[in-house]
C-alpha cells in the first residue's frame, strides 16, 4: 500500500487562477473515454499491483456533507465550477465506463443532460460496490468538489468522504428519465438467486446488493426471513457486524428455528467486542437449539465458551501472557482476547480535556488496563503503517457505524480537522457520515506505534523501527507526562498498561507519548509540534525554574559529553576496556553537568541529561571489572531517573522499594532494568549475594512493567 501525495504544486497554482470559474475548456466524451481506456489497458497489464491509499492533506480539509440526497438541489455537470465545493447542491450521474482502480475508483460519468465528466471516488470500503462502481450504476454525489487534476483540461469530481456518494437503486425516482434503465431483474426471487450466484462466486459486496434488492422488492415476510439470514451471513463474512446483527435479528420468525438468528447475532456482537450482548444472544440460541432438531448446538456452545472467556478477561484481567506471546506472528497479530478496563474511567482532566483516572488503588507493577486495539492493521513496514491505519479506520467506520461512538469522539486537534459538524455518528441516506479529514486528525493525535511484541523488541538483535500503528480508544484518553505513573507495552494488538508506582484511587493516570528528550525545551518543542501542548508535569515545570543560562550551558555540556562518549562509538563503554584517561574525561564532564543542576530545583526530580554519561560510566567500569564503580554509577543512573536511592557508598537499601513510593517523580525505562542487572552482577562479583539477589528481583520487577508480563530480563544483555 503506497501513499499518494497530492496535489503537485504547479497544478495547485494553475487551479488557483480558476477557482470558482467554469473550466475554460472541457474534454469531450470521446476524449475522456479514449484516455480512460489507456489507463484501463495499463491496469489490465498489472492487475495485482498494490493499491495505493490517498491519505488526506489536513491543510485542505473540508467537511463531509451532512445533507440528505432528498435535500440537495441537483445541478447539471456543466454548472460545476473549478476548485469549488458546491454546497447545498448535488449531481446525479450514470457510470458509463468500467472503473480504473488506483488510489480510488475513477470512472467516466454522464448526467441526464448528456454532459460527461470524470468521477473519482476515494476511501470506499472493499465491502461496498462503490469501491469499484460497475458500469451502468447511477450514483448521487452530494455537495460535489470539482477539482483541476493537473494536466491540461483535466478536471474531475473528487469524492473524498465516503458518505458523500450514494448508490441509487435502479428504481429510485430521483433518477432522471434519460438515465433510467428500469429494474435489471424483475422479481425478488431473481434478485435472491443473483445474490446466491454472487455469493458462490465470492463476490460478497454484490451478493449483499442483490439480497438488498430482493428484500426491497418483496412484501412477503416468509420470503424475507431466509434472505435476511443469507445477508446476515454475508455481512458477517465481510466484517460488517452492525449490519449482520440487524439482519440476524430481522430474520427471526418466532419459531425454534430462530436459534440461527440468535447465533448470528451472537457472532456479530462478538465481532464488535460486545461480549455481554454476545453471551445473551448465544444463550438464547442454545436454549432454542436444545429444543429443536438442529445440529447447530455444538457450534453455538463453542462460541458461548469463547465469549465467557472474553468476559472473564474483561472482569478479572486474567491473561495467559506467555501463551499470547507464543501465538504471535506478523500475520497473526490480532489476539482473540477481551479488554480489561474497569480499573480506569474517562473524566475531565485539569491538564487537558478528558483524561483517564484510576477507579481503585493500583499498586506499582499491577495492571492498570489491558486493551485490545480498536483498530490496528498488521502492517509493520514503517513507510506504510500510517496509511494502512488511516485506510482501515475509514473502512471500519463505513462498515460498522457503531464504531463512531468510540473513534470519532476522540480528540482531533484544534485545527480544521478537529472541527466537527455534530453529524459524526449519524446515518444519512443509509450511510454513516465519515469525514476523512476528521479521521486523519484523530489518527495523528491518538495513534501509537506498536512492535509485534515489546518483550521481543527489547532484545539487542531486534530489527529497529518495525512498528505497526494502531488506535486504542480507551488509552487515547490518557494525557502525557514526562514522569508518568504507567508504562505501556504491546503483545500483538493488545496494549498492556502497568503502574510504575503506587496509584491512588481517583488519581489521573498518565503515559509518555514518546520517549522523553533530556532537555526540557527540546522535548516540549516536540510535544507542541506533534500534539499542540506544552507539558506541565512536575519535571517540566520544575526544570523551567532553572535559570535560562544554566539550561543553555547544560545543552552545551551535554553535546560535549555525547561527543566524547561517542568517540569510541555509541555504547563504547560496554565494549572492551576503555582507557582510564577517557573515563576521567567523561567523569569530569558528568561532574560539570551535575554542577549545572541546582539542588533546590532538582531535589527529588530526575536529571535526564546525566543519564547518558552515568550509563556510559557503568559500562566502562564494567568492562574494567571495577565492580565498586559499577555500583557507584549504577546508583547514579537510578537517581538521575528520579528514584530515591542512597548515593553514599555502602549505604544499606532495598532496591525493590524504589518503585513503590507514591508521588515520586521518577521515570521508568528499560535502562533502569539494565542498570539494576549490572549492579546485581557487580554485587555478585564482590561476594554480596543478598544485594545481588535484591537487585535482580528489582530488575525483574522493572522488566515486568517494561514488557507487560514477566519474562527473563537477561535477554536485554548484548
Ligand atoms: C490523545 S489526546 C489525550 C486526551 C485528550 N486530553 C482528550 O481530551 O481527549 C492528546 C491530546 O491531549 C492533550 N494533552 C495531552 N497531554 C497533555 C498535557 N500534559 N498537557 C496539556 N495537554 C495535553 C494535547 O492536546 C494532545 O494533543
Amino acid at each position: 500500500m503506497a501513499v499518494v501525495q497530492v496535489p503537485a504544486l504547479p497544478a495547485a497554482v494553475a487551479a488557483k487562477a480558476l477557482v470558482g470559474q467554469p473550466p475554460p475548456r472541457k474534454l469531450t466524451k470521446e476524449e475522456l473515454i479514449r484516455t480512460h481506456k489507456t489507463h484501463l489497458k495499463k491496469q489490465d497489464l498489472s492487475p495485482d499491483e498494490a493499491r495505493p491509499v490517498k491519505q488526506p492533506v489536513l491543510s485542505e480539509a473540508y467537511p463531509a456533507s451532512t445533507k440528505s440526497i432528498r435535500d440537495v438541489e441537483f445541478m447539471p455537470l456543466s454548472e460545476l465550477r473549478v476548485e469549488t465545493h458546491h454546497r447545498g447542491r448535488g449531481v446525479i450521474v450514470k457510470v458509463i465506463s468500467p472503473p480504473y482502480i488506483g488510489a480510488g475508483a475513477v470512472s467516466i460519468v454522464e448526467d441526464g443532460f448528456g454532459n460527461v465528466d470524470k468521477l473519482a471516488i476515494y476511501n470506499q470500503p472493499d465491502s461496498s460496490i462503490l469501491s469499484a462502481v460497475p458500469e451502468g450504476c447511477v450514483v448521487a454525489v452530494k455537495e460535489p468538489y470539482y477539482k483541476h487534476n493537473g494536466a491540461e483540461h483535466d478536471y474531475m469530481i473528487c469524492v473524498d468522504h465516503p458518505s458523500d456518494v450514494v448508490l441509487l437503486r435502479f428504481a429510485d425516482p430521483l433518477i432522471p428519465e434519460q438515465l433510467r434503465l428500469g429494474p435489471l431483474l424483475k422479481s425478488a426471487d431473481e434478485w435472491r438467486a443473483a445474490g446466491d450466484t454472487a455469493f458462490i462466486e465470492k463476490d460478497l459486496p454484490t451478493a449483499v446488493f442483490c439480497y438488498t434488492e430482493a428484500l426491497e422488492t418483496s412484501e412477503d415476510e416468509k420470503f424475507k426471513a431466509p434472505v435476511f439470514t443469507k445477508r446476515a451471513g454475508t455481512n458477517l463474512l465481510l466484517g460488517r457486524y452492525d449490519a449482520a446483527m440487524a439482519d440476524a435479528l430481522a430474520s427471526r420468525t418466532g419459531g425454534p428455528g430462530d436459534w440461527k438468528a440468535y447465533y448470528n447475532a451472537g457472532r456479530a456482537a462478538y465481532g464488535l467486542c460486545q461480549y455481554a450482548a454476545s453471551r445473551t444472544h448465544l444463550e438464547q440460541a442454545l436454549e432454542l437449539s436444545s429444543g429443536s432438531s438442529s445440529s447447530g448446538s455444538g457450534g453455538i456452545r463453542k462460541e458461548h465458551e469463547r465469549c465467557l472467556a472474553r468476559l472473564r478477561e474483561e472482569e478479572h484481567g486474567d491473561y495467559d501472557f506467555p501463551a499470547m506471546a507464543a501465538s504471535l506472528s506478523p500475520t497473526a497479530v490480532h489476539l482473540d482476547r477481551g479488554s480489561f478496563l474497569r480499573r480506569t474511567r474517562v473524566d475531565s482532566s485539569p491538564h487537558h480535556g478528558r483524561g483517564l483516572f484510576a477507579t481503585q488503588a493500583i499498586a506499582a507493577g499491577e495492571l492498570v488496563f489491558v486493551e485490545k486495539a480498536t483498530l490496528m492493521p498488521n502492517q509493520y513496514e514503517p513507510s506504510r503503517a500510517s496509511a494502512a491505519l488511516y485506510a482501515m479506520t475509514v473502512r471500519q467506520l463505513c462498515d460498522n457505524p457503531s464504531l463512531a461512538q468510540s473513534v470519532l469522539t476522540l480528540y482531533a486537534g484544534d485545527g480544521v480537522a478537529g472541527s466537527r459538524t455534530g453529524a459524526e455518528d449519524t446515518i444519512i441516506d443509509g450511510r454513516p457520515v465519515v469525514d476523512v479529514f476528521l479521521v486523519e486528525g484523530i489518527r495523528t493525535k491518538n495513534c501509537f506505534s506498536a512492535p509485534l511484541s515489546t518483550v521481543e523488541d527489547t532484545r539487542p538483535a531486534a530489527p529497529p523501527g518495525h512498528m505497526a500503528k494502531g488506535l486504542w480508544a480507551h488509552a487515547s484518553h490518557m494525557n502525557h507526562s514526562c514522569v508518568p505513573n504507567t508504562m505501556r507495552s504491546f503483545l500483538g494488538d493488545m496494549l498492556v498498561s502497568r503502574a510504575t508506582r503506587d496509584i491512588a484511587a481517583g488519581e489521573e493516570v498518565f503515559q509518555q507519548y514518546v520517549p522523553v528528550k533530556s532537555l526540557v525545551n527540546l522535548r516540549n518543542a516536540e510535544y507542541k509540534a506533534g500534539w499542540g501542548f506544552e507539558c506541565g508535569c512536575t519535571l517540566c515545570s520544575g526544570e523551567r525554574k532553572s535559570p535560562a543560562a544554566n539550561l543553555d550551558r547544560r545543552r552545551e555540556v551535554l553535546i560535549a559529553v555525547e561527543k566524547a562518549c561517542n568517540k569510541r562509538g555509541p555504547g563504547a563503554g560496554d565494549k572492551g576496556i576503555v582507557p582510564n584517561a577517557v573515563i576521567r574525561n567523561i567523569d569530569r564532564l558528568a561532574q560539570k553537568l551535575e554542577d549545572l543542576h541546582e539542588p533546590e530545583v532538582y531535589d527529588g526530580l530526575p536529571r535526564l541529561t546525566l543519564i547518558y554519561p552515568c550509563n556510559w560510566l557503568v559500562g566502562a567500569h564494567r568492562g574494567r571489572k571495577n565492580h565498586a564503580k559499577v555500583l557507584k554509577y549504577g546508583l547514579r543512573v537510578l537517581r538521575n531517573f528520579g528514584f530515591r536511592v542512597p548515593l553514599e557508598e555502602g549505604s544499606a537499601w532495598e532496591p525493590r522499594d524504589m518503585y513503590t513510593r507514591p508521588g515520586d517523580v521518577s521515570l521508568m525505562t528499560i535502562h533502569v532494568v539494565a542498570a539494576l542487572r549490572k549492579m546485581a552482577e557487580a554485587h555478585q562479583a564482590l561476594g554480596q549475594s543478598v544485594m545481588a539477589a535484591r537487585c535482580t528481583e528489582a530488575a525483574e520487577f522493572g522488566f515486568l512493567m517494561v514488557t507487560g508480563f514477566k519474562n527473563d530480563p537477561s535477554i536485554i544483555e548484548p
